[in-house]
């Protein structure tokens, strides 16, 4: 086994020995469970497709075998999917190098009304799109609608960055030289990205390549492949040329696909989002092809509450927002909550009461807030952290352990006070419903603890100086900083982290840049005086 692998094996392996059940859940559990809804009903059941999307049709393994997905609200089963082999994802590849020498040089116009197409059907199928998204993670059904949004703003946006990839023309210093650049579309792309957001993590990415002028083959997350599919159906319709979407789908063959992804010689770019330990294994074979990459990977947000906030309201409410985003399941969200001593009472008494307000359910349920992980692995790991930080002292005031009655993947929204350095929550991405609260005496003390991790995605912080306000953010070691509020998403600002949450920025005017390289033209002989 690969050396990078070994920790999250062992993770795995230790959560699975405490919860020896994966889905179909345990009897105690079995009742609850498997009740509730089973299949929610679409305007356009077409959009929903149990197959892969390689040259412009729907197929199925070669091997013929398929992988199963569950409702982790239910334990139901939503559908199967085909298990792509690496002959399979073979074929994908050549549709999309078939495809990039046309695609590359259609008019940029072209290609922004093609994405424009695709993103007014991603708008006109936003309740179906939705639907599939809660069905197979289980989020709300309001904030599965508030992804398409943000899912489609992607494609709004790059639609219309599409045309406005300029070059430059550069002073040379060779007399008689001139030179001038042209950006050009790094090539076949292939994209990875995971179950949190299976809408916009792929439009994040698919945006940018097609509006550059790439092709590409996009490996969905296993846990929720439907809302891929829904949306190369919905490109389909689009007109987008055939071979330059691919959507293929893996489940154990999963790092076989991936291993091919990163190292065949005709995929020139790779961009990923998902863990930090994928993402290392990931770079290591890259590496194989020098490919040009993109990561997005794990965070673990310091969010901070200095004594000069100016509305302690707020500072509950963003903070409450960052950190229960999806049951805590956000790359961005809060993982490690600090806050100053003057305000630290108050605030957990605030915080504590808005997440009392909290309704736990299943994600089409009327009312409902909050919703499952996505497996009993996830449960395992937010109880690992709770227990861990309870047995070094830690109080917990509201919550504390699995909502049993809803079934495996549900934990009670938990708030902690009193929590310490020594706790895992200080320095593991937790990934779960559980927000722990650090005190702090000075900022120099709270930007010391919050630098000390080892990944840099997202951070926060709540203050009323501006001296500080310009300070603090300067000094995070982050790609992305939310002052006085808790949320930092949207199409229009570069995503991206520092350390190890990886490189390369998404969405904003830079997310194109991740796939084109830039060609430099230099012409000789060019300085001849004018003639007489
Ligand atoms: N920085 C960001 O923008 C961002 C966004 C969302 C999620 N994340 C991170 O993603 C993690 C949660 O997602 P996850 O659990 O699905 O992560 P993950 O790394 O396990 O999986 C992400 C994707 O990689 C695939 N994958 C897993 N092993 C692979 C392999 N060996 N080869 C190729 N592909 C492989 C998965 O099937 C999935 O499609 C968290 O750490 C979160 O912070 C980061
Ligand atoms: O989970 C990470 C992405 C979420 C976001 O873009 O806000």
């Amino acid at each position: 086994m690969d050396r990078l692998l070994r920790p999250v094996s062992r993770q795995l392996l230790r959560c699975r020995t405490r919860y020896p059940f994966s889905i179909p859940p345990p009897p105690a559990f079995k009742r609850l469970y498997t009740m509730g809804h089973s299949k929610p009903e679409l305007k356009d059941p077409s959009l929903f497709i149990e197959k892969a999307y390689i040259n412009g049709e729907w197929v199925g393994a070669k091997s013929g075998e398929t992988f199963e997905v569950h409702d982790p609200a239910t334990g139901n089963l939503v559908g199967t999917c085909p298990e792509l082999d690496t002959a399979d994802v073979e074929k994908a590849i050549k549709a999309a190098s078939e495809a990039f020498p046309k695609f590359r040089t259609t008019l940029a116009r072209e290609r922004a009304r093609m994405l424009r197409r695709w993103y007014q059907l991603v708008v006109d199928n936003a309740e179906d799109l939705a639907k599939l998204i809660t069905w197979e993670n289980g989020k709300p059904l309001a904030d599965s609608k508030g992804e398409i949004a943000y899912a489609a703003s992607f494609f709004e946006w790059f639609s219309e960055e599409a045309p406005r990839v300029y070059g430059d023309t550069i002073p040379a210093t060779v007399p008689g030289n001139r030179v001038m650049t042209l950006k050009q579309p790094v090539g076949v792309c292939g994209l990875i990205t995971p179950w949190n957001f299976p809408a916009a993590m792929i439009t994040r990415k698919i945006g940018p390549a097609l509006a550059a002028g790439c092709t590409v083959v996009a490996k969905s997350p296993a846990e929720t492949p439907f809302t891929a599919n829904a949306l190369a159906e919905l490109a389909h319709r689009a007109g987008i040329p055939k071979g330059v979407v691919n959507i293929i789908t893996s489940g154990k063959n999963t790092p076989a696909v991936g291993e091919l992804l990163t190292t065949h010689p005709d995929v020139r770019k790779v961009s990923f989002t998902g863990s930090t330990n994928v993402g290392r294994l990931l770079m290591k074979q890259a590496s194989s092809t020098l490919k040009k990459v993109s990561w997005e990977l794990g965070g673990n947000a310091p969010f901070i509450v200095f004594d000069d906030v100016d509305d302690l309201d707020a500072a509950v409410t963003g903070a409450v927002a960052s950190k229960f985003r999806s049951s805590g399941q956000t790359c961005v969200c809060a993982n490690r909550i600090y806050v100053q001593s003057g305000v630290y009472e108050e605030f957990a008494k605030r915080f504590t009461a808005k997440v009392k307000d909290f309704k736990l359910g299943g994600g089409f349920e009327e009312g409902i807030t909050h919703g499952p992980v996505i497996h009993n692995r996830a449960t395992a790991k937010v109880d690992e952290h709770v227990q861990d930080a309870v047995s070094k002292g830690a109080t917990v005031t509201i919550g504390g352990k699995q909502a049993v009655a809803l079934g495996p993947n549900f934990y009670e929204p938990t708030v902690l006070t009193g929590m310490t350095k020594e706790m895992l929550i200080a320095s593991e991405e937790t990934f779960g419903p559980v927000a722990g609260l650090f005190r702090f005496d000075t900022e120099q003390e709270v930007v010391d603890l919050a630098n000390k991790a080892e990944v840099g995605l997202a951070g926060y912080f709540f203050s009323g100086n501006v001296r500080r306000i310009f300070r603090v953010a300067e000094a995070l070691e982050v790609g992305m900083v939310g002052v006085n509020t808790g949320m930092i998403s949207d199409v229009a600002s570069p995503f991206g982290g520092v350390k190890q949450s990886g490189f390369g920025r998404e969405g904003s005017k830079y997310g194109i840049d991740e796939f084109m390289v830039i060609k430099s033209v230099t012409f000789g002989g060019m300085g001849e005086p004018l003639q007489a």
